[in-house]
């Protein structure tokens, strides 16, 4: 007789390889922009250019209101899995779901909740009523710092229309909102060598912005423009804000959507993050904003709205280039001098379809150190 063992979820997980960065390290590449600041919409658009993310201060979040949300969100994912899929249904893409993300054969070491928030109800009716109430606080919260960065990345693009952004995620009927919080419980098996075991693998995020709140444990990484991965080092009182595939778009490329991923927890504890995702409503058109067009500068992209994006985006897995197809490599010109980012980075508006994997196999090289910690709001102004 031969027994079948049948392979453990960990065995299914991807290794990723994520050498320890030090502590001089750890805060090096991360821009931070106080929201308050005066100049703060020359921090957010230089952040945004540079690097597709930043952490965000001063945003006015009352502490209890994310303290609250992840009480309840970890009492839920206490509760037996089969009472979580009977409250919030198995993630198609919306609802409960554990290890597999999307349904294209991506795995990670989390579960999760992904829910739409449109017109500031969570849609799901069946959920614990304070979990419920607590996303719908979190929900119109962050929803607020979003805004609050879509006017700061308008003025800090030049636009005249300083709410046009925000409005096309917060202010029209149908948009596309949604909530996600990843649950990493500590993964019990350590990986060798330098890697660790995939928490959320590598990805953008396609819509415009995604504005993420961690618990105090590590696990977010951000791939820089060397090709280095850089730990997030976690800050529960901030927000993470990323750009997303769309406003790099919009942007014609200016802005550029960051690759990041997570690696498992590695200590006791467990990670537990809420990401809002602003997308716009499925008719609108996802194009360079004339605004911000220099004379005889063409798209880089093909024309499409986000309906269309978002389908797609759905057929891929989590570390395809999904702008990829939409690219029009033929209309890439050099930017000015003027709008060249501030230091080390690409002097043209983004447009890479180097879709590295980053598995231990790969050739995913250590995180990038960088030169000298960017305090909090000291980006060039
Ligand atoms: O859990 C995190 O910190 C990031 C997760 C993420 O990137 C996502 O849900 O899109
Ligand atoms: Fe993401």
């Amino acid at each position: 007789m031969v027994a079948i063992t049948a392979p453990s979820p960990i065995d299914q997980i991807p290794l990723m390889r994520c050498p320890k960065a030090n502590a001089a390290q750890q805060g090096a590449v991360i821009p931070c922009v106080d929201l308050s600041a005066p100049g703060a919409a020359a921090a957010v658009a230089d952040a945004c250019r540079s690097v597709g993310f930043f952490k965000a201060t001063n945003h006015g979040v009352p502490a209890c209101i994310t303290d609250a949300l992840e009480a309840r969100a970890m009492e839920f994912f206490a509760l037996p899995t089969q009472v979580k899929l009977d409250m919030s249904g198995a993630a198609r893409p919306l609802g409960y779901g554990s290890k597999n993300i999307g349904s294209n054969g991506d795995v990670g070491w989390l579960e999760y909740l992904l829910l739409s928030i449109s017109s500031n109800t969570v849609k799901i009716s069946s959920l614990p009523p304070p979990l419920r109430t607590a996303l719908e606080e979190y929900t119109a919260a962050v929803r607020e710092v979003g805004g609050r960065v879509l006017e700061l990345i308008a003025e800090g693009l030049g636009l005249e229309d300083r709410a046009l952004l925000r409005a096309m995620v917060m202010g029209r009927e149908g948009s596309d909102e949604l909530v996600r919080v990843n649950h990493y419980p500590p993964c019990p098996l350590p990986a060798p060598g330098d890697c660790g075991v995939t928490g959320f693998g590598e990805h953008t995020d396609p819509q415009i912005i995604s504005v993420l709140r961690s618990n105090c444990t590590a696990g977010l990484q951000i791939k820089l423009r060397d090709g280095g991965w850089a730990p997030v080092p976690p800050d529960p009182e901030s927000f993470f804000v990323n750009v997303g595939d769309s406003l790099q778009v919009l942007t014609n490329g200016r802005f550029r959507s960051v690759k990041h991923r997570v690696v498992a927890p590695e200590g006791a504890q467990p990670r537990l993050s809420v990401i809002y995702f602003g997308g716009p409503a499925p008719s609108q058109r996802i194009a360079p904003l004339p605004q911000v067009m220099r004379d005889g500068e063409q798209s880089l992209y093909t024309e499409f709205t986000w309906g269309e994006y978002k389908r797609a985006a759905y057929k891929t897995r989590l570390a395809d280039h999904r702008l990829g197809p939409f690219e029009l490599r033929s209309n890439r010109m050099p930017a000015p001098p003027s709008e060249q980012p501030a230091s080390g980075t690409d002097p043209q508006p983004h447009c890479s379809s180097t879709s590295t994997s980053s598995t231990c196999t790969s050739t995913t090289t250590a995180a990038a150190g960088g030169s000298g910690v960017l305090p909090c709001h000291a980006m060039p102004v």
